[in-house]
């Protein structure tokens, strides 16, 4: 007769020596205590999605990249489960608080965008479209794209919910593409480095083609992109030989909501010059 599966007395203490050292991080993180009480704060609303919208918080307050008023299109790529789009609904004037979640998912559909009506009828300005793999709950004023990035078949998915809004008929639709995107970490150093590269590249030669020049639009600066990778020689060099000769400004962020111990960083580049 088949016993039920009982945990080893190794496997039991691995997992709960584990268990121990992630709640303990859990429960003295700052954030992660901000996320939860956003949540009591704020009535009838979900709290943040996502402890990494208290990155793009901080972010944004100090180098305002997303509340000028004549930033319309915003792209969130790697967007799920939504912390990162919520912080850009409320930025455009979608909804003063993270805002709920609404209908369900139609997973069936990945142009689904029952999330664009904002709850209450209310409008923000602009367009916001967001991607991931995994599925995302609606938020008003999010367009949202469930679709693999890297996959070349994306890039027409999102063109074709961004308006082409440029006057000289030149490419560029986007003001500010956000890059959240990670693959999973495997502890393995070069193989996430590797990974990290591949996203980064792919978000750079994307962003050539999307990106709002200054000069299509009359405007002294050109569009924004915030993108996340992991610190290493290889990434110094892409910023460098990419990011560097297309912006006005290339700069590193560490917000202090993102772990010390972590490679992660996000490069904040401004003005694109096309
Ligand atoms: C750190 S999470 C993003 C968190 C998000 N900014 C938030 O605040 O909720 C990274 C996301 O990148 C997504 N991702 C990784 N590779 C991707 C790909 N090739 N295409 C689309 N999404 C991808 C993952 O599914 C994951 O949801």
């Amino acid at each position: 007769m088949l016993q039920p599966f009982r945990p080893s007395a190794i496997l039991l203490t691995k997992k709960s020596s584990s268990s121990k050292v992630w709640l303990n991080r859990q429960s003295r993180d700052p954030y992660v205590k901000l996320r939860v009480s956003s949540e009591a704060s704020v009535a009838g609303s979900t709290s943040y999605r996502s402890r990494s919208a208290f990155k793009l918080l901080e972010m944004d307050d100090k180098w305002h990249f997303l509340t000028p008023r004549d930033v319309n299109v915003v792209l969130d790529l790697g967007s799920a489960p939504g912390g990162w789009s919520q912080v850009v609904a409320q930025r455009l004037g979608w909804a003063d608080t993270p805002g709920s979640a609404t209908d369900e998912w139609d997973a069936a559909n990945p142009l689904d965008i029952s999330g664009f009506e904002s709850a209450g009828g209310r409008r923000g300005r602009g367009t916001i479209v967001a991607v991931d793999l995994l599925r995302m709950d609606p938020i008003p004023g999010v367009q949202f794209v469930q679709a693999d990035f890297l996959a070349p078949s994306t890039e027409g998915l999102l063109h074709a919910l961004v308006p082409d809004i440029d006057s000289d008929g030149g490419a560029g639709e986007a003001d500010v593409i956000l890059c959240d995107m990670a693959g999973n970490s495997t502890g393995n150093t070069s193989h996430d480095i590797e990974s990290s590269l591949a996203i980064c590249t792919s978000v750079f030669e994307f962003t050539k083609r999307h990106m709002r020049a200054a000069r299509s639009v009359g405007r002294e600066m050109g569009g924004v992109l915030l993108i996340k990778h992991f610190r290493h020689p290889l990434i110094d060099a892409f910023r460098t030989e990419h990011l560097v000769p297309h912006f006005r400004d290339v700069r590193y962020l560490k917000p202090n909501a993102s772990r010390t111990e972590s490679r992660e960083g996000y490069f904040l580049c401004r003005g694109w010059r096309g």
